[in-house]
Protein backbone atom coordinates (compact mmCIF):
# COMPACT_ATOMS: atom_id res chain seq x y z
CA UNK A 1 0.00 0.00 0.00
CA UNK A 2 1.02 3.53 -0.90
CA UNK A 3 -0.21 6.33 1.13
CA UNK A 4 0.75 10.18 0.41
CA UNK A 5 -0.35 13.39 2.27
CA UNK A 6 0.10 16.53 -0.10
CA UNK A 7 -0.89 19.92 0.94
CA UNK A 8 -2.03 23.09 -0.90
CA UNK A 9 0.07 26.19 0.50
CA UNK A 10 -2.89 28.18 -0.23
CA UNK A 11 -5.97 27.07 1.30
CA UNK A 12 -4.06 24.65 3.62
CA UNK A 13 -5.80 22.07 1.87
CA UNK A 14 -4.33 18.39 2.21
CA UNK A 15 -4.93 15.90 -0.70
CA UNK A 16 -4.30 11.97 -0.20
CA UNK A 17 -3.09 9.22 -2.46
CA UNK A 18 -3.84 5.84 -1.54
CA UNK A 19 -2.41 3.34 -3.75
CA UNK A 20 -2.47 -0.75 -3.77
CA UNK A 21 1.09 -1.70 -5.64
CA UNK A 22 0.63 -4.46 -6.91
CA UNK A 23 -2.68 -3.73 -8.71
CA UNK A 24 -1.16 -0.40 -10.08
CA UNK A 25 -4.36 1.71 -9.08
CA UNK A 26 -4.45 4.44 -6.74
CA UNK A 27 -7.56 6.99 -5.54
CA UNK A 28 -6.94 10.18 -5.53
CA UNK A 29 -9.06 12.48 -2.25
CA UNK A 30 -9.60 15.80 -2.41
CA UNK A 31 -7.46 17.48 -5.10
CA UNK A 32 -7.17 21.01 -5.55
CA UNK A 33 -7.75 22.54 -8.95
CA UNK A 34 -3.88 24.45 -8.79
CA UNK A 35 -2.30 21.28 -7.73
CA UNK A 36 -3.47 18.67 -10.63
CA UNK A 37 0.12 18.75 -12.06
CA UNK A 38 1.70 17.69 -9.24
CA UNK A 39 -0.10 14.90 -8.47
CA UNK A 40 -0.58 13.79 -12.18
CA UNK A 41 3.03 13.57 -12.03
CA UNK A 42 3.96 12.03 -8.58
CA UNK A 43 1.46 8.74 -9.56
CA UNK A 44 3.09 8.22 -12.63
CA UNK A 45 6.51 8.29 -10.55
CA UNK A 46 4.98 5.99 -8.16
CA UNK A 47 3.53 3.61 -11.19
CA UNK A 48 -0.10 4.18 -10.41
CA UNK A 49 -2.68 4.27 -12.50
CA UNK A 50 -5.77 6.70 -11.26
CA UNK A 51 -8.56 4.76 -10.81
CA UNK A 52 -10.95 7.34 -8.69
CA UNK A 53 -11.18 10.78 -7.67
CA UNK A 54 -13.12 11.15 -4.12
CA UNK A 55 -14.20 14.25 -2.56
CA UNK A 56 -15.13 13.99 1.21
CA UNK A 57 -17.62 16.91 0.80
CA UNK A 58 -18.28 20.03 -1.83
CA UNK A 59 -15.38 22.26 -0.81
CA UNK A 60 -16.13 25.89 -0.31
CA UNK A 61 -12.30 27.21 -0.33
CA UNK A 62 -11.05 26.34 -3.42
CA UNK A 63 -11.79 24.90 -6.83
CA UNK A 64 -11.61 20.50 -6.96
CA UNK A 65 -9.16 19.15 -9.57
CA UNK A 66 -11.41 16.75 -10.10
CA UNK A 67 -12.60 17.39 -13.30
CA UNK A 68 -9.22 18.56 -14.89
CA UNK A 69 -8.26 15.06 -13.16
CA UNK A 70 -11.22 13.10 -14.89
CA UNK A 71 -10.46 14.50 -18.64
CA UNK A 72 -6.85 14.00 -17.82
CA UNK A 73 -7.01 10.52 -16.93
CA UNK A 74 -10.09 9.04 -17.50
CA UNK A 75 -10.91 8.45 -13.62
CA UNK A 76 -14.41 8.36 -12.19
CA UNK A 77 -15.29 10.82 -9.78
CA UNK A 78 -17.24 10.14 -6.63
CA UNK A 79 -19.04 11.56 -3.50
CA UNK A 80 -21.64 11.50 -1.29
CA UNK A 81 -25.18 10.44 -2.65
CA UNK A 82 -26.33 13.69 -0.42
CA UNK A 83 -24.41 16.31 -2.73
CA UNK A 84 -27.17 15.29 -5.35
CA UNK A 85 -24.10 16.04 -7.83
CA UNK A 86 -24.82 14.62 -11.31
CA UNK A 87 -21.74 15.29 -13.20
CA UNK A 88 -20.13 12.77 -10.58
CA UNK A 89 -19.94 8.77 -11.97
CA UNK A 90 -20.76 7.60 -8.87
CA UNK A 91 -22.67 8.94 -5.42
CA UNK A 92 -22.24 7.15 -2.29
CA UNK A 93 -23.42 5.58 0.47
CA UNK A 94 -22.97 5.84 3.82
CA UNK A 95 -21.27 2.03 4.92
CA UNK A 96 -20.13 1.48 1.27
CA UNK A 97 -17.09 -0.40 0.15
CA UNK A 98 -14.59 0.57 -2.56
CA UNK A 99 -11.61 -1.41 -3.43
CA UNK A 100 -8.60 0.45 -4.30
CA UNK A 101 -7.02 -2.79 -5.90
CA UNK A 102 -6.97 -5.15 -2.92
CA UNK A 103 -7.52 -2.61 -0.48
CA UNK A 104 -10.67 -1.78 0.88
CA UNK A 105 -11.92 1.94 1.61
CA UNK A 106 -15.14 2.55 3.79
CA UNK A 107 -17.37 5.55 3.65
CA UNK A 108 -18.79 6.85 6.45
CA UNK A 109 -21.51 9.46 6.21
CA UNK A 110 -20.24 12.60 8.69
CA UNK A 111 -22.49 15.17 8.05
CA UNK A 112 -22.61 18.48 9.88
CA UNK A 113 -19.55 20.55 8.23
CA UNK A 114 -22.03 20.31 5.27
CA UNK A 115 -24.63 18.09 4.85
CA UNK A 116 -22.72 15.38 2.55
CA UNK A 117 -19.51 15.32 4.03
CA UNK A 118 -18.25 11.70 4.26
CA UNK A 119 -15.11 10.09 5.58
CA UNK A 120 -13.49 7.49 4.53
CA UNK A 121 -11.58 4.90 6.30
CA UNK A 122 -8.95 2.13 5.29
CA UNK A 123 -6.16 0.44 6.84
CA UNK A 124 -5.84 1.72 10.68
CA UNK A 125 -6.19 5.54 8.94
CA UNK A 126 -9.48 7.59 8.54
CA UNK A 127 -10.01 11.00 6.35
CA UNK A 128 -11.91 13.17 8.16
CA UNK A 129 -12.74 16.10 5.77
CA UNK A 130 -13.35 18.96 7.42
CA UNK A 131 -15.31 17.12 10.28
CA UNK A 132 -12.86 16.60 12.54
CA UNK A 133 -9.95 18.78 12.39
CA UNK A 134 -6.65 18.10 14.36
CA UNK A 135 -8.13 20.04 17.81
CA UNK A 136 -10.84 21.50 15.94
CA UNK A 137 -13.96 20.86 13.66
CA UNK A 138 -15.49 22.46 10.77
CA UNK A 139 -17.10 25.02 11.12
CA UNK A 140 -20.89 25.06 10.23
CA UNK A 141 -22.25 27.82 8.79
CA UNK A 142 -22.80 27.35 5.76
CA UNK A 143 -24.27 24.81 3.04
CA UNK A 144 -26.95 22.99 4.94
CA UNK A 145 -24.13 22.79 7.83
CA UNK A 146 -25.33 21.81 11.42
CA UNK A 147 -23.20 21.80 14.52
CA UNK A 148 -25.82 19.21 15.82
CA UNK A 149 -25.40 16.86 13.11
CA UNK A 150 -21.43 17.70 13.25
CA UNK A 151 -21.85 16.65 17.10
CA UNK A 152 -23.53 13.18 16.04
CA UNK A 153 -20.89 12.38 13.18
CA UNK A 154 -17.71 12.96 15.41
CA UNK A 155 -19.02 11.34 18.71
CA UNK A 156 -21.26 8.39 17.24
CA UNK A 157 -19.11 7.50 14.72
CA UNK A 158 -15.44 8.94 14.36
CA UNK A 159 -14.98 8.24 18.04
CA UNK A 160 -16.57 5.30 17.80
CA UNK A 161 -13.29 3.83 15.90
CA UNK A 162 -10.43 2.21 17.65
CA UNK A 163 -7.99 5.06 19.89
CA UNK A 164 -5.17 3.61 17.92
CA UNK A 165 -7.09 4.89 14.04
CA UNK A 166 -4.70 7.84 12.83
CA UNK A 167 -6.62 10.50 11.97
CA UNK A 168 -5.89 12.64 8.72
CA UNK A 169 -8.30 15.96 8.35
CA UNK A 170 -8.51 17.78 4.93
CA UNK A 171 -7.03 21.03 6.32
CA UNK A 172 -4.71 22.40 8.76
CA UNK A 173 -4.09 26.11 9.29
CA UNK A 174 -1.30 25.15 12.64
CA UNK A 175 1.58 22.88 11.11
CA UNK A 176 -0.48 19.78 12.20
CA UNK A 177 0.22 16.35 9.88
CA UNK A 178 -1.80 13.80 11.55
CA UNK A 179 -3.36 12.67 14.56
CA UNK A 180 -5.29 10.07 16.49
CA UNK A 181 -8.83 8.98 17.55
CA UNK A 182 -7.55 8.72 21.12
CA UNK A 183 -5.88 12.33 20.77
CA UNK A 184 -8.08 14.28 19.75
CA UNK A 185 -10.91 12.40 21.80
CA UNK A 186 -8.88 13.83 25.04
CA UNK A 187 -7.47 16.83 23.66
CA UNK A 188 -10.14 18.39 20.59
CA UNK A 189 -10.72 22.21 21.58
CA UNK A 190 -13.89 21.66 20.54
CA UNK A 191 -15.08 18.82 21.31
CA UNK A 192 -12.78 16.88 22.83
CA UNK A 193 -12.81 15.66 26.67
CA UNK A 194 -16.61 14.95 27.13
CA UNK A 195 -17.76 18.12 25.92
CA UNK A 196 -21.30 18.23 26.12
CA UNK A 197 -23.24 18.60 22.74
CA UNK A 198 -25.27 21.94 24.15
CA UNK A 199 -21.42 23.42 25.02
CA UNK A 200 -20.16 21.93 21.32
CA UNK A 201 -23.31 23.57 19.48
CA UNK A 202 -22.68 27.18 21.74
CA UNK A 203 -18.55 26.48 20.88
CA UNK A 204 -19.44 26.35 16.97
CA UNK A 205 -22.23 29.26 16.73
CA UNK A 206 -19.59 31.56 17.73
CA UNK A 207 -16.89 31.24 15.84
CA UNK A 208 -17.39 34.46 13.75
CA UNK A 209 -15.19 33.45 11.21
CA UNK A 210 -15.04 35.39 7.82
CA UNK A 211 -16.27 33.38 4.72
CA UNK A 212 -13.56 31.97 3.10
CA UNK A 213 -12.41 33.85 0.23
CA UNK A 214 -12.88 32.04 -2.87
CA UNK A 215 -16.44 30.65 -1.67
CA UNK A 216 -18.38 32.34 -4.19
CA UNK A 217 -16.13 30.84 -7.25
CA UNK A 218 -15.52 27.29 -5.52
CA UNK A 219 -19.13 26.57 -4.34
CA UNK A 220 -20.82 26.74 -8.11
CA UNK A 221 -17.70 25.27 -9.43
CA UNK A 222 -17.22 22.01 -7.31
CA UNK A 223 -20.96 21.38 -7.97
CA UNK A 224 -20.13 20.50 -11.17
CA UNK A 225 -16.91 18.33 -9.66
CA UNK A 226 -14.90 21.59 -10.66
CA UNK A 227 -15.62 22.00 -14.18
CA UNK A 228 -15.80 25.82 -15.11
CA UNK A 229 -17.00 25.14 -18.62
CA UNK A 230 -20.06 27.31 -18.56
CA UNK A 231 -19.06 29.07 -15.64
N1 LIG B 1 -9.43 31.49 5.56
C1 LIG B 1 -9.79 30.44 4.67
C2 LIG B 1 -11.01 29.70 5.17
C3 LIG B 1 -10.81 29.05 6.50
C4 LIG B 1 -12.02 28.21 6.86
O1 LIG B 1 -13.10 28.73 7.05
N2 LIG B 1 -11.85 26.88 6.91
C5 LIG B 1 -12.94 25.97 7.09
C6 LIG B 1 -12.68 24.73 6.27
S1 LIG B 1 -12.58 25.17 4.56
S2 LIG B 1 -14.43 25.70 4.17
C7 LIG B 1 -13.15 25.58 8.52
O2 LIG B 1 -14.03 24.79 8.80
N3 LIG B 1 -12.36 26.11 9.45
C8 LIG B 1 -12.49 25.79 10.82
C9 LIG B 1 -11.55 26.64 11.61
O3 LIG B 1 -11.58 26.53 12.82
O4 LIG B 1 -10.77 27.40 11.01
C10 LIG B 1 -10.14 30.99 3.29
O5 LIG B 1 -10.36 32.19 3.14
O6 LIG B 1 -10.21 30.18 2.38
Amino acid sequence: MIFRQLQDPESRTYTYILGDVEAKEAVLIDSVSEQTERDFKLLQELGLRLKLILETHVHADHITGAWKLRQQTGANIALSKLSCIDMADQLLDDGETIYIGAIPVKTIATPGHTKSCMSFLFDNKVLTGDTLLIRAAGRCDFQEGSAEQLYDSITNKLFSLPDSTLVYPAHDYRGFTCSTIGEEKRFNQRIGGGKSKEKFIETMNNLNLAYPKKMDVAVPANLRCGSTDTL
